[in-house]
């Protein structure tokens, strides 16, 4: 890279694109600081690196698991060894603070290891046929190139949580990052270039949504695409991807309930609703939205997360005193604002928060203050829309019964907590909450890289990642009846 600008991996080279014109990544602490500054592409660099990966799978397809995780082992280590100046291009991108950025860091190289070590485990069964002197198994094999489109509000795990079990059951790769994330990720694909990946496996693409990513979901040599964004993206990649017969892999948006029961452990339960709902500004597709209180303890639980609320810290992201950092982008920003007025014009009430801070270097920033409403009914856009920004809507119930029938009152299903020591509302919260991720006496947020991630309704498209679910998408299965 020469000073920031940042180049398209193609074919295992560095490589500018065809337009000649750049996309710059600003700062959204320092709104007029450029992080870097990345490609932006035109369908015939895409092109040129789908026909590589294309090219490439062949060979990559032969190797052992075994040596295909060699080469995961080896970014595992680079990134490992890059984690500090990742984690600072990170939160200098998207805004999240750097404890988070290293944590996430972290969490890609314990990926890129989990998937490193699936190259030695077993990728079929063996079957018995009827015909005694017949071998019959089950193998499974990779389905070819992989499309990964992903979103900015996490530039580096969401990638390697799709690239890592793409590459190390056989298939090859192009990468289209978020262009807010887009710098990070570069570093990312640095990463895998110092691990030598053989010229092909791995690309990287940068440009806009609608040109690179729209490409990759039209480009019939393109098997499979993996997405991670906003609904209406998603759902338009899936209608194009099966219309020509390819694989798809959505995850969405979330509306994230935490319902919190009358015998619930309240402090506890206000530290989860704030790390849940707050964390990275709230811009986790897991973070916690809408806050479900049993009415006989609202108003403790009330004044207590209020109380909690005031002492957030925020900040830039680079500052080891702030708890939360600005919004990701201006756009973003304005989505959050939108929906605070929308709240407001609705009739609910806003009783923390909701505005712009400006003071000192804040005004430098897109920053809003931790937002609470509360007088929340279901009908209301805060209640039913994804604000991916700071604000929590509480809701009132008499039961947990009815708190759970107003968890599932909306189009998505991504994840849920429940806050209760109670055994039968326990079970009931299980069985009866339609989301993908359910968790007891624990946050919304913070799911675990082996673990089946993913939602459902409108959150995902049944799929899940992360895992050993993941080998369902990335790989389809042979049946072997073998005779002497
Ligand atoms: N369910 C989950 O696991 C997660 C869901 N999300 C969701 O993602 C959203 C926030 O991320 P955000 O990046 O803004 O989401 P977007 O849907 O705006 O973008 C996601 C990706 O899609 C690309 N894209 C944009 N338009 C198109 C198009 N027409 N065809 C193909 N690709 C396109 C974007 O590129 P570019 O931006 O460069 O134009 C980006 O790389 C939130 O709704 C959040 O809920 C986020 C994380 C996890
Ligand atoms: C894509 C969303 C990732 C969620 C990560 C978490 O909840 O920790």
């Amino acid at each position: 890279m020469s000073g920031n600008v940042f180049l398209n991996y193609i074919g295992g080279e560095w490589k500018k694109s065809s337009s000649g014109e750049l996309l710059e990544s600003y700062n959204p602490a320092k709104k007029n600081e450029v992080v870097g500054s990345v490609q932006n592409s035109t369908r015939s660099d895409l092109n040129e690196a789908i026909a590589r990966a294309k090219d490439a799978q062949k060979a990559w397809r032969k190797l052992s698991g075994a040596e295909r995780g060699n080469y995961l082992y080896q970014a595992a280590t680079f990134l490992e060894e890059n984690l500090e100046e990742i984690a600072t291009t990170m939160t200098k991108e998207m805004g999240k603070s750097f404890p988070e950025a290293q944590g996430e860091t972290t969490r890609g190289i314990q990926i890129l290891k989990y998937y490193a070590g699936e190259g030695m485990r077993s990728d079929g069964d063996l079957i018995p046929s009827t015909d005694a002197s017949a071998l019959m198994f089950s193998k499974r094999v990779p389905i070819g190139v992989v499309g990964v489109i992903t979103p900015w509000n996490f530039p580096v795990a969401i990638p390697i949580w799709k690239m890592a079990p793409a590459l190390i059951y056989g298939n090859t790769v192009v990468l289209k990052p978020a262009t807010e994330g887009a710098v990070t990720a570069a570093k990312v694909i640095e990463c895998f270039e110092k691990a030598g990946f053989p010229a092909g496996v791995v690309n990287f693409v940068t440009g806009s949504g609608s040109v690179i990513g729209q490409g990759l979901a039209e480009n019939k040599d393109v098997h499979a695409v993996t997405f991670t964004g906003s609904n209406n993206v998603g759902k338009n990649i899936g209608k194009i991807v099966a219309a020509r017969g390819g694989k798809y892999q959505l995850e969405m948006g979330g509306k994230n309930p935490i319902i919190i029961a009358e015998d619930a452990n309240i402090e506890a339960a206000v530290d989860a609703t704030l790390s849940g709902g707050l964390k990275s500004t709230g811009q986790k597709c897991t973070c916690s939205s809408r806050v479900i209180v049993q009415s006989s303890i609202y108003e403790q639980f009330k004044n207590r997360l209020i109380e909690k609320a005031k002492k957030i810290t925020v900040g830039d992201g680079m500052d080891p005193s702030t708890w939360m950092g600005p919004c990701a982008s201006e756009g973003q920003f304005k989505t959050v604002k939108h929906y605070i007025n929308r709240g407001i014009e609705e009739g609910a009430s806003l009783i923390l928060g909701g505005k712009q801070l400006t003071e000192g270097d804040l005004k430098e920033g897109y920053y809003i203050e931790p937002t609470i409403f509360e007088d929340v009914t279901t009908d209301m856009s805060i209640a039913q829309e994804e604000i991916f920004g700071p604000v929590l809507a509480l809701m009132k119930v008499d039961s947990v019964e009815e708190a759970i029938d107003l968890a599932n009152d909306v189009e998505y299903g991504l994840s849920a907590s429940i806050f209760t020591k109670n055994i039968d509302h326990i079970l009931s919260f299980i069985d009866d909450i339609e989301a993908g991720l359910v968790r007891i006496n624990s946050e919304t947020a913070g799911v675990e890289l082996q673990a089946p991630f993913g939602g459902m309704k409108a959150s995902s498209s049944y799929s899940r990642e992360q895992g050993q679910a993941a080998k369902e998408f990335f790989t389809t299965t042979k049946t072997v009846f073998l005779k002497g």
